[in-house]
């Protein structure tokens, strides 16, 4: 074999390595998830397998012009989660390249760095997917958007205070904008490691990678919006009543939206279900659901008297003064009925 050959196939066999084992540190310490750890481990353990003495001999660190090199992306990362796909990104593409040259002397290598470039692309999939709704299992308050003058900068504010969970919600504006401003929140929402979900819209949320949707009971079903959106992502479903409430977790919604609780000027004209839904939601249902509808710092406890422990708002915090400190009022009122985790 080449000795080039045998350098391209030594250098991305470390570099598999190497992020598979970035990846792994994540699963292990930060998810404390032995079944991500251990896939990431028996992958590390098969590239090891292959990586034989005479390919090792070949390295020649010195003569190798691209250690210099590195991408300003590459010395800072803008959160977890792009951390996480760059590592991943790395993996894939040292398998691919090892399956393509490996090709040239041994055709059973190649087969087995196809199998593994798919095991990590499930690896990839389940992973985000897992961190997603662990996020949203740890989201308390939620922010439903509405066409503003300086949105970023609501939401910005918001995200500074701890928010972790972002709907884009705009219902009159041209598409082409909603596209750029859905790119933009999405990558704004990520960089604070907040979740980002669309309303309505499953073509949106698809065109910019959202993490999911919020549908109602007008919208698409959650049937048709699982197969299009597949199993890794959030689907929340709005419902005013037990039955709407049943059938929503029996389609398999991810968190159920409880509301109006009270008389809104952001849905005119929709009557609000008071507290007593809220008390029987309280006591039946144990998918994550967040009340919404009119609440706001003067009448949020009252909500959670009712046995909420998550809210969602729009002009709460859109209109606030200082969106910060608003958001970090409600999230100290949550906290304060949050069921105490034993250490
Ligand atoms: C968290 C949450 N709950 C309920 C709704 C309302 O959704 P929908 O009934 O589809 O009404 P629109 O928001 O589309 O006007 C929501 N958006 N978010
Ligand atoms: C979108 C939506 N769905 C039920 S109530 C509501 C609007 C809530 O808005 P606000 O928090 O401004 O009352
Ligand atoms: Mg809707």
């Amino acid at each position: 074999m080449q000795p080039a050959v045998c350098r391209i196939l030594d250098a991305n066999l470390d570099r598999a390595r190497e992020g598979l084992r970035i990846v792994e540190e994540w699963c292990r310490f930060g998810l404390n998830s032995s079944q991500f750890s251990d896939e990431c481990k028996q992958l590390r353990q098969e590239l090891a397998s292959w990586h034989t003495l005479d390919l090792r001999l070949a390295r020649d660190t010195p003569g190798d012009p691209g250690t210099e090199l590195t991408h300003p992306q590459e010395e800072q990362r803008s959160g977890l989660g792009t951390l996480l796909q760059a590592n991943f990104c790395r993996v894939e593409e040292a398998l691919r390249v090892v399956e393509e040259y490996s090709k040239l002397y041994n055709p059973k290598m190649g087969a087995a760095f196809k199998q593994m470039r798919y095991r990590v692309y499930i690896l990839e999939s389940h992973l985000l997917g897992y961190q997603r709704h662990q996020r949203l299992a740890q989201s308390y308050l939620y922010l439903v958007t509405s066409p503003t003058e300086g949105l970023f900068h609501v939401v910005e504010a918001a995200l500074q205070g701890g928010l972790s969970l972002v709907q884009y919600r705009d219902k009159d504006t041209a598409d082409l904008d909603r596209l750029e401003t859905a790119r933009q929140l999405r990558q704004l929402c990520h960089q604070y490691g907040a979740i980002f979900l669309v309303n309505d819209r499953i073509d949106l949320a698809l065109a910019v990678d959202a993490d999911g949707v919020h549908l109602g009971q007008q919208d698409m079903p959650i049937a048709i919006a699982r197969q299009l959106l597949g199993p890794q992502k959030i689907i929340g479903r709005s419902t005013t009543n037990p039955e709407e409430m049943q059938r929503a977790i029996q389609e398999g919604a991810d968190y159920i939206g409880v509301g109006p609780v009270y008389e809104t000027p952001t849905k005119a004209g929709k009557a609000p279900v008071g507290l007593e839904y809220i008390r029987h939601v309280a006591k039946n249902v144990s998918i994550p659901w967040f009340a919404i509808g009119g609440i706001d710092v003067n009448n949020v406890n009252e909500v959670l008297n009712a046995g909420a422990q998550r809210v969602a708002v729009v002009r709460a915090i859109v209109r606030a003064e200082q969106p910060t400190l608003v958001t970090q009022y409600f999230l100290a009122q949550l906290a304060r009925v949050q069921p105490r985790t034993t250490p």
